[in-house]
């Protein structure tokens, strides 16, 4: 009977637990509706003047469409169109099936016509409003601006603009954000081979690759661990703002790429830097104490996919788990390798090229809760949307709100993630307070604290219950499709 009862709570709570989520989805579809209806106001009229209904494919359709090597690429272009102004105005539209089915059909549409595997597609897609999932993708097949970082050690930006001008390239400055960067309109010459670039007064740079520097902000005379810094795009950028002096240690734990790093500080003049390669977990126990560390993390990519395409096939929901975890070590070893008496400094950055939640958001707050002493802080960056404090059921921390993210379709540039932490003493401990996430003051012993943090652990079982969540999801779509892709008469005889 305590069995009976045990099962029937579980079921009980399972049960709420899917009408929480069901109540979440909607709010979501109420949310993306708001949001979908301003941009897609023409589209809904053209297609309205056509007069032609729009209704999802039957299961036969489906079968000569695969029979046929795949739907035309017009046929999809148009279905997605629909399926947005469809669940744009879902309430709106009396539309046949459900709103599931009209995501299941356009995400299908979505792998097929960008060429993503469905895992991913859904993982990108789940980011935005459908209207703007669809703005993101289209912005991944194409290429962002060509800009360039001027290399302070070695020349003033207005020069080193009036020479490359002189050489036939059209450029302007990038924004108002930075005062080193230039973007490249066109040029006569290859931009990675003039006489300046080979004289080291630039970087080839993506620009969103300058906003983990800027917001380290590294003072002249400080020590930096850069710890993940191959090929040296941002370790050259800290050495300059140094004005070589103090000391940049550059690791990065692969040794083949510290081939092109040592080149880079060579070519840049940089002379304040040290190359090392260290798995970057081995840290701090080789070398502790810096005034700032930058952790530009290891990550799946998906901020850069216009450069590499192949991460829209390559990357699957174990790599996603992989790369978090490591992440989430990594990020421990970076905050543990920071002085919290330095007098200047005291921060860590992290960034990621990546705009994926489980590699920014839930690392962060993963290492509030396990460092109680490190809080977020501004990122000083002027633009960027604000980093997720909930998403899909997930609570974070509210001060993931001061994190940044960065668009393609958004802000023209790579996907990326910055956040940065203050480190504080340790003897003062700031402690998330669980019920209410306030932070409070709390005594800890610095031995025990230490001790605490001298092995880097992963808690495991926090990520299980939602991988078993978006398997049991994963599931019951398929579960959908499968049904869907039955003949009809079949279909009818089952349910009978
Ligand atoms: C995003 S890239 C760094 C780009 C670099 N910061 C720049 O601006 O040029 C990530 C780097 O992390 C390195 N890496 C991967 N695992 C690592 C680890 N466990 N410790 C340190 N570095 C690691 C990779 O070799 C790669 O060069």
């Amino acid at each position: 009977m305590a069995n009976i009862a045990a099962r029937s709570k579980a079921l009980d709570e399972k049960a709420q637990a899917e009408a929480a989520l069901d109540v979440e989805e909607m709010q979501q579809a109420a949310y993306n509706e708001e949001d979908d209806e301003e941009d897609f106001d023409m589209d809904i009229e053209d297609e309205e003047a056509d007069g032609e209904p729009f209704c999802l494919p039957t299961a036969e359709e489906k079968e000569a469409e695969s029979s046929a090597g795949g739907p035309d690429v017009h046929v999809v272009q148009r279905r997605m169109r629909e399926c947005v102004r469809v669940l744009g105005k879902f309430k709106k539209t009396s539309g046949k099936g459900s709103r599931s089915e009209y995501i299941n059909q356009l995400l299908s549409d979505i792998s097929s016509y960008y060429g993503y595997n469905e895992f991913l597609a859904e993982k990108l897609f789940q980011l935005f409003p459908v209207a703007e999932a669809i703005e993101f993708f289209e912005a991944n097949e194409v290429a962002r601006p060509v800009t360039i970082r001027t290399n302070t050690l070695r020349t003033r930006r207005r020069d080193l603009a009036q020479a490359l001008v002189n050489r036939g390239v059209n450029l302007e400055p990038i924004g108002k954000w930075t005062n080193v960067g230039l973007q490249v309109f066109e040029s006569n010459v290859p931009i990675g081979a003039t006489p300046e670039y080979l004289a080291g007064h630039y970087m080839l740079q993506a620009a969103s690759s300058f906003l983990p520097v800027i917001a380290l902000s590294p003072q002249p005379n400080e020590r930096v661990l850069d710890m993940a810094s191959a090929p040296g795009g941002k370790t050259t950028h800290i050495a300059a703002l140094l004005q070589n002096t103090g000391v940049v240690f550059a690791n990065d734990a692969n040794k083949a790429r510290t081939k092109s790093l040592s080149a880079n500080i060579h070519r840049l003049g940089c002379k304040n830097v040290v190359v090392c390669s260290y798995d970057g977990r081995e840290f701090p126990k080789v070398m502790g104490g810096f005034d700032r560390v930058l952790l530009d993390a290891p990550c799946s990519g998906t901020g850069v996919i216009s450069k590499d395409s192949s991460v829209k096939v390559n990357k699957s929901e174990r790599d996603f788990t992989l790369l978090a975890h490591l992440q989430k070590q990594l990020i421990l070893c970076a905050i543990d390798s920071v002085s919290p008496d330095s007098k200047s400094g005291g921060y860590v950055v992290y960034s990621t090229c990546s705009v994926t939640v489980d590699e920014n958001e839930s690392v962060v707050d993963y290492a509030l809760r396990k460092r109680p002493n490190v809080k977020l802080v501004d990122t000083g960056l002027e633009f960027g949307r604000e980093g997720y404090t909930k998403y899909r059921g997930k609570v974070f921390n509210p001060s993931l709100a001061l994190t940044r993210r960065f668009y393609p379709h958004v802000h023209n540039m790579d996907g990326f993630y910055v956040a940065k932490f203050k480190v504080e003493k340790r003897g003062k401990v700031l402690k998330a307070s669980e019920s209410t996430n306030e932070s409070i003051f709390v005594g800890i012993e610095e031995e025990e604290l230490q001790g605490a943090q001298e092995k880097v652990t992963f808690d495991d079982a926090e990520d299980r219950p939602y991988l078993e969540e978006s398997q049991r999801r994963q599931e019951k779509r398929l579960q959908i499709r499968r049904m869907k892709a039955k003949p009809k008469a079949l279909t009818v005889e089952a349910t009978a």
